[in-house]
């Protein structure tokens, strides 16, 4: 034997109620016939309150019992074959007028007990149970209403009656076996009392009802129907990815749902919860899917924890003082003032010192809370021996809820590490030795991107979405998007991880989407959807958005985005870039940033400032935290430069190589950062001082390739001319070392103290000698790597390999 119990929103209407014909139809034809319990229709027990309220101030109840009238009557036209249409109809109108009557004499007397008002209100039960059984008998002879106050027994307490379940049992049980092999439609929410008063159970009093009749006839199942697939892994409206729970305890579902998942009220669970009797949640409008079972036992699931519970809004009180430490009765004499006017505390901590104890209120509570403990404790304040009481608002509770939790070391750290890895700040902490309950209060703002968070922690199979804010849609830029769509499928498979670019700009156009900008058409997308790119707007627009995993992407070459890199990192967000001006601005620039970086906890990649793609701005960093000195760095670390001295032979001139550079993308975006040594000075700037030097650019001793008219060429077309005009130069430089059978080399050098990039002419006995295309060059020697240096080599400039190593170190950064 089941018991089904259907809420209002699924006896609302006449579609709502087919459907639920057709839940109990398919059992039928297997021959079950479930005790099915029913509530009023969606809205009616407000709209019954509201009229009785009304008639006590003496407002009319007229239109409103129209409106309940033609609720009722729509269906019964809707859903009763109109020859036997006149008897529904003829009971209907008896509540009705018993209904009016009523109202009529609060009314006349302007008076409202809480005897009428629970009498008034059960007429939205009766008036729906009696109707679903009518139209029920049309499919099933044997259906018979049933007024569940006859049956149920409970003090006089009016509006929320206390049930006496031993009798009420029995009269149950009594009741089904004088009936036998009927199909019985059952009023939910109202019982009476000794003397044959209505009353009603109070909230969640419907699922009361199946749950005192799912204990007296210790049903199979108590089959709770509403309009949600289950009780949900979080709540929906915060997180896209929570899902129903397959499974949960009592325990389980006591504590998820006193946090806010509204699909059952716990207290009606106690009866079936004492005879063991599972409860299943089902949405009628998706009557295949299995819904959540919540039975004696927390049952097995893939997932360490059932459930994330929040409360979004809280305010926590801080009481502390000399005058509390090892006093006993202290917390007895606190909470026992604040239950005594009925405040309710959500969460309590108190740090072993006894120094303090901080709990949370609703916030509708804390005021008078802490005038409360004013008075109260008026003496010991008055002698110093406690601190003024302080409230701290809009904060939320954040709690992951499961008991298999207690055979699972590492929970805590779960937790903890995606709250501390998004800058989240926790206020409190508590955790009942039960252990399964942690619970967390954290600002209110940070709620959504922490309830995220920490919902990829434990529940997704994806371990974690990165947010990507990526600026400069370049060549390097369009290149990451690339390749990125190009592995989507193998980070999902392999890695568990999904990256959304969700906000992207250039220096005209910027574009966002919370849930991933297309990476096929972001180009058009960004163009015609796009707003003026506004970088102010671009970061402030991220940090509101405060999304978890988030990571600022700059693929520019521009000064402006590296001046928002401080204020990125103190809303820990970390930054993996290309572009090195950050890194070779002034030193306490470079240093600052490191700082801030690390008092955040986020990160701050950059692995393509120096030889792209290649490994040398990790292996340095490697050396140098594994305890290695540097003693001596040799390098060719432009692509370009390499490029055209390995390409600048034969009869090439030397305007087409630098040309054919730029074409190749190997260039900077203008290619004078390249020639002039810019860029190589730029990067041995930031090896020099990754290696611990704090120096600047102005002390880099930067030899010249070109001649001076070239230097000073005022645009990028002047720059080409220049280069043209000056060919002879370059060819009296290819001739000799064309003549010597040298090959000619821009190298840089790092020793003692000092930096040096100089045009060098080396023979094939030179380690460097032998490169070709836009290969990069370093060789480190240190105290480990002697007698023969450590060498890095392959190419180093070009769209394919930086933008891989910006992909790299976006994953690192995630990680
Ligand atoms: N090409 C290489 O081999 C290589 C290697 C390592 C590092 N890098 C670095 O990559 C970076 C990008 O190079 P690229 O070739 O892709 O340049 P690019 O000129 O092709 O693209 C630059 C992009 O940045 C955008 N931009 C510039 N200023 C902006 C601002 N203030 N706000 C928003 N967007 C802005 C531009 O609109 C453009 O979309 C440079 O810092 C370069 O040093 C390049
Ligand atoms: N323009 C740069 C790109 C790599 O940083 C080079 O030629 O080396
Ligand atoms: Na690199």
């Amino acid at each position: 034997m089941k018991i089904l119990k259907f809420g209002g929103t699924s006896v609302g209407s006449a579609e709502s109620i087919n459907a639920l014909l057709d839940i109990l139809k398919q059992g039928y034809e297997q021959g079950e016939k479930p005790i099915v319990v029913l509530s009023a229709m969606s809205g009616i027990t407000n709209l019954l309150t509201k009229m009785a309220e009304e008639a006590e101030q003496g407002i009319s109840f007229g239109p409103a019992l129209k409106e309940l009238e033609s609720r009722h009557f729509t269906v019964v036209k809707q859903l009763i074959q109109i020859k036997n249409q006149n008897p529904v109809f003829t009971q209907l109108k008896i509540y009705l007028n018993e209904l009016e009557d009523l109202l009529q004499g609060v009314l006349n007397l302007r008076e409202l007990s809480s005897q009428s008002k629970d009498l008034i209100v059960s007429y939205g039960e009766r008036c729906s149970a009696f109707l679903v059984s009518k139209i029920a008998a049309q499919y099933f002879p044997e259906s018979l209403f049933v007024e569940a106050s006859s049956l149920i027994k409970t003090d006089s307490n009016f509006g929320n009656a206390r049930v006496d379940l031993q009798q009420s049992e029995l009269l149950i049980r009594q009741f089904v076996q004088e009936n036998p092999g009927k199909f019985l439609f059952v009023t939910g929410f109202i019982a009476s009392n000794v003397n044959g008063r209505i009353t009603t159970l109070g909230r969640g009093g419907s699922d009361y009802t199946a749950a005192i009749f799912g204990a007296a006839l210790q049903a199979e199942a108590i089959e709770i129907w509403t309009d949600v697939d289950g009780m949900l892994t979080a709540d929906p409206r915060m997180v896209k990815k929570a899902f129903p729970l397959p499974i949960l305890s009592y325990t389980e579902a006591m504590e998820l749902s006193y946090f806010g998942a509204k699909v059952i009220y716990p207290p009606t669970m106690i009866p079936a919860f004492m005879k063991k009797v599972p409860i299943v949640i089902r949405n009628t409008f998706n009557p295949s899917f299995p819904g959540t079972i919540i039975q004696y036992d927390s049952g097995r699931t893939s997932y360490p924890i059932k459930g994330i519970s929040s409360i979004n809004a809280i305010s926590v009180i801080n009481v502390s003082g000399s005058g509390m430490i090892g006093k006993a009765g202290f917390s007895g004499r606190l909470f026992s003032l604040l239950a005594h006017e009925q405040i309710n505390i959500v969460l309590i901590t108190q740090s072993s010192s006894e120094h303090s104890i901080t709990f949370a209120v609703h916030p509708a509570d804390a005021l008078r809370a802490k005038h409360l403990i004013e008075t109260e404790f008026e003496l010991e304040l008055l002698a110093k021996k406690l601190e003024p009481p302080v409230i701290e608002n809009e904060l939320s509770v954040l709690a992951i809820v499961g008991e298999n939790m207690k055979q699972t070391p590492g929970m805590s750290g779960r937790l903890f590490h995606a709250l501390g890895r998004n800058g989240i700040n926790v206020r409190a902490i508590a955790q009942g030795s039960s252990e399964y309950n942690i619970s967390v209060i954290i600002s209110q703002a940070d709620l959504s991107k922490a309830l995220n968070a920490v919902h990829d922690a434990f529940f997704t199979a994806l371990k974690k979405t990165l947010h990507v804010f990526n600026l400069g849609t370049g060549n390097i830029g369009s290149t990451l998007f690339r390749q990125l769509l190009e592995q989507e499928a193998f980070l999902r498979d392999n890695n568990d991880i999904q990256v959304k670019v969700v906000g992207m700009s250039n220096s005209r156009k910027m574009l966002f989407d919370v849930e991933g900008i297309s990476l096929t058409s972001w180009q058009t997308e960004l163009d015609s959807k796009g707003e003026t790119a506004c970088l102010e707007t671009f970061i402030s627009r991220m940090q509101q958005l405060n999304l978890p995993n988030c990571i600022f992407v700059d693929n520019t070459a521009s000064e402006e985005p590296t001046k928002h890199y401080l204020k990125i990192f103190e809303s820990n967000i970390s930054v993996v870039t290309c572009n090195k001006i950050a890194n070779s601005s002034s030193y306490a620039q470079y240093k600052q940033l490191r700082d801030t970086a690390r008092r955040h906890g986020v990160d701050f990649f950059y692995e393509t400032n120096v030889g792209a793609g290649l490994p040398i701005v990790r292996t340095l960093k490697d050396l140098m935290t594994s305890g290695d000195r540097i003693i001596r760095i040799e390098a060719i670390l432009s692509g370009t430069i390499s490029y055209i001295f390995n390409n600048f032979i034969g009869d090439a001139s030397f305007h087409d190589v630098v040309k054919k550079a730029q074409a190749l993308g190997y260039t900077e975006p203008d290619p004078r950062d390249d020639l002039r040594g810019t860029d190589f000075m730029r990067k041995m700037l930031i090896l020099a001082r990754d290696s611990g030097l704090a120096i600047e650019a102005k002390d880099v001793d930067l030899g010249a390739i070109l001649p001076k008219t070239c230097l000073d060429a005022a645009s990028v077309e002047d720059f080409y001319l220049e280069l043209q005009k000056e060919a002879a130069y370059f060819d009296t430089l290819k001739e000799k070392a064309q003549r010597e059978n040298r090959a000619i080399r821009y190298i840089g050098k790092l020793e003692d103290g000092k930096v040096s990039i100089a045009l060098e002419l080396v023979d094939e006995k030179h380690p460097f000698f032998n490169l070709s295309g836009s290969d990069n060059v370093i060789s480190f020697t240190t105290e480990r790597y002697k007698e023969r240096p450590l060498v890095v080599k392959g190419p180093g400039a070009g769209s394919e390999v930086t933008a891989g190593g910006v992909f790299a170190d976006l994953m690192n950064a995630g990680a």
